[in-house]
């Protein structure tokens, strides 16, 4: 799904407009009603709902879903806040209309003090500033939204399509915003969603569709896209019956230390769940019996070093040894010790395939940055926010977070995503993807080193870079879904994660 910009919206809208027999005020009615059934699905109506309704075209959304609620029997208040002497045109019809047909339901708003009392049971709307933000609210508007955002703690809150006060494509970071339990946003997931800042302002967001012209979505560009399950199903390509192991490659996946095997373990079993034809994992000694005895489908070469790996970069010393492996995976449960640091580099040196590039191989680099440079193009970097911080810097808020990782995918020519509840992942081509699968039982150790694991088998297999990192981020998620649903969030493990890569495998076969 493409995200569009504040802009894009606008632009969305009037191309609707003018391509079909709906007005914007027909526009308008649409998505009151789309907001309106929604209300009535959830909510009875002996709860009354006060709606506080700004002076644009959100505020006009507001005003007619007080109408409509009022048609179907529900007790309803508009409180009009007047943060500008003029209204939108759609506004004043929607205004007008109900005054005509409900003239005490209306309050307006001129300060602060005017603000009336809501009571106990009250559902709460907020219409107040849609995407026509442009600004941080200011003075009483601000002081207005500040004591509105406290009704989160006893009501009920619902945001059109975003809550007040958070621009659509910018930071909001300490802007006074309303926080909602749910926004019911039209047609399209805003980027300020899908930013952890935000994390506790929209609450569940529920896409209406409100009918805009899918040929101006077709054909308009986006900057910023969320991964649909069909996007997954183009890219997947399902195993043909005369392939052989060599077919689906031979991955060489560096990990582990003394404590720290657990982490090899994990990512070889999700390697081999994903599909790779064989894999290799280099160890320290103390590693041999523990990843023969756990993944015995894996075959393992031991270092010099006891407690962790320093002559990993023997493995590919030539060109003739280094073909043999389609991909290298390196990082899960590595440690930084010198020895490890210094073979990374050397491994740099002579491997020129795209790698993937997790946890300690990630903080080596962060200690090291002039070895970013030597990293092979198209590699595959899979950094948390704090490797992410320890690889390329601090940041004000999470859109120049999100501008620097997509200006350092650009200019080293690497995909580099950057994990949480919707994972970013950007592109040497400057494209930016965001990942909706997954849950908060992910959010425990071992699930990153299962995704490397993914990772690293994807390449084997010969899937593109770009496509290994949408379809990999993709099934990590959904297998962690499934997980949940299975045993909880609380109770799932790493393991579990690679136990349902079967499960998602199945389904993705089905459309195939
Ligand atoms: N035809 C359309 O364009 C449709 C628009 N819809 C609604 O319209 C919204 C966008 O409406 P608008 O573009 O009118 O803008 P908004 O209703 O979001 O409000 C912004 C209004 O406040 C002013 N303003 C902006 N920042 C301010 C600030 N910090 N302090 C005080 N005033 C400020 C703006 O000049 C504008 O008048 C959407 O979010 C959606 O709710 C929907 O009705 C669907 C159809
Ligand atoms: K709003």
């Amino acid at each position: 799904m493409k995200i569009f910009t504040a802009q894009q919206i606008r632009d969305a809208d009037a191309y609707t407009i003018m391509h079909t027999p709906i007005s914007s005020i027909d526009l308008m009615e649409k998505a009151a009603m789309a907001c309106t059934n929604w209300i009535c699905k959830n909510y009875g109506e002996q709860l009354p709902v006060y709606i506080f309704c700004g002076m644009g075209n959100n505020g006009g959304d507001g005003l007619a879903i007080t109408r409509l609620l009022l048609n179907r029997g529900y007790q309803a208040k508009a409180i009009i806040l007047h943060h500008s002497p003029n209204a939108s045109a759609d506004h004043t019809t929607n205004y007008q209309a109900l005054r005509h047909r409900y003239p005490d339901s209306i309050h307006h708003v001129h300060e602060i003090k005017d603000l009336p009392p809501v009571p106990e049971n009250a559902l709460i709307a907020d219409a107040i500033f849609g995407t026509g933000l442009s600004r941080p609210a200011e003075g009483w508007m601000a002081d207005a939204i500040e004591q509105l955002s406290h009704y989160y703690d006893q009501h009920t809150v619902i945001a059109i399509d975003i809550p007040s006060g958070l621009m659509a494509d910018a930071s909001s970071a300490h802007m006074p915003v309303i926080k909602a339990h749910h926004t019911l946003s039209f047609e399209f997931y805003k980027l300020a969603f899908l930013l952890p800042e935000n994390a506790a302002l929209t609450g569940e967001v529920h896409i209406l569709s409100i009918g805009l012209l899918p040929d101006y979505i077709a054909q308009t560009p986006a900057r910023y896209q969320v991964t649909e399950a069909t996007h997954i199903h183009d890219i997947y390509r399902p195993r043909k019956p005369f392939s052989h192991k060599g077919t689906f490659g031979h991955a060489l996946l560096i990990a582990g230390s003394e404590g720290k095997m657990g982490a090899a373990v994990l990512s070889a079993k999700a390697c081999l769940h994903t599909g790779a034809g064989l894999l290799t994992c280099h160890v320290p000694r103390c590693g041999y019996d523990i990843i023969q005895i756990s993944v015995p489908s894996a075959m393992c070469l031991t270092d010099e070093q006891k407690d962790h790996s320093s002559v990993f970069h023997n493995n590919v010393a030539t060109p003739e040894a280094a073909s043999r492996y389609k991909v290298i995976g390196i990082g899960p449960g590595l440690g930084t010790a010198a020895g490890t640091a210094w073979a990374l580099e050397k491994l740099l040196e002579h491997y020129h395939s795209p790698m993937v590039l997790d946890a300690d191989a990630l903080n080596i680099l962060g200690a090291s940055p002039h070895l970013l440079r030597k990293v092979p193009q198209q590699s595959l970097l899979t950094p948390h926010p704090k490797e992410f911080e320890r690889l390329f810097g601090k940041t004000a808020n999470d859109i120049e977070r999100l501008e620097l990782l997509s200006e350092k995918a650009r200019a080293l020519q690497l995909n580099i995503l950057l994990k949480g509840r919707y994972t970013a992942m950007a592109f040497p081509d400057g494209s930016v993807w965001f990942n909706a699968t997954g849950n908060a039982g992910m959010a425990k150790g071992g699930s990153g080193d299962v995704l490397t694991g993914i990772l690293t088998s994807l390449l084997a297999q010969g899937y593109a870079p770009k496509e290994a990192m949408l379809m990999g981020v993709y099934l990590h998620g959904l297998a962690g879904d499934y997980a949940a649903a299975e045993c909880s969030q609380e109770a799932m493990t790493a393991e579990d994660i690679i136990r349902l890569l079967g499960k998602v495998f199945l389904e993705l076969r089905k459309y195939a």
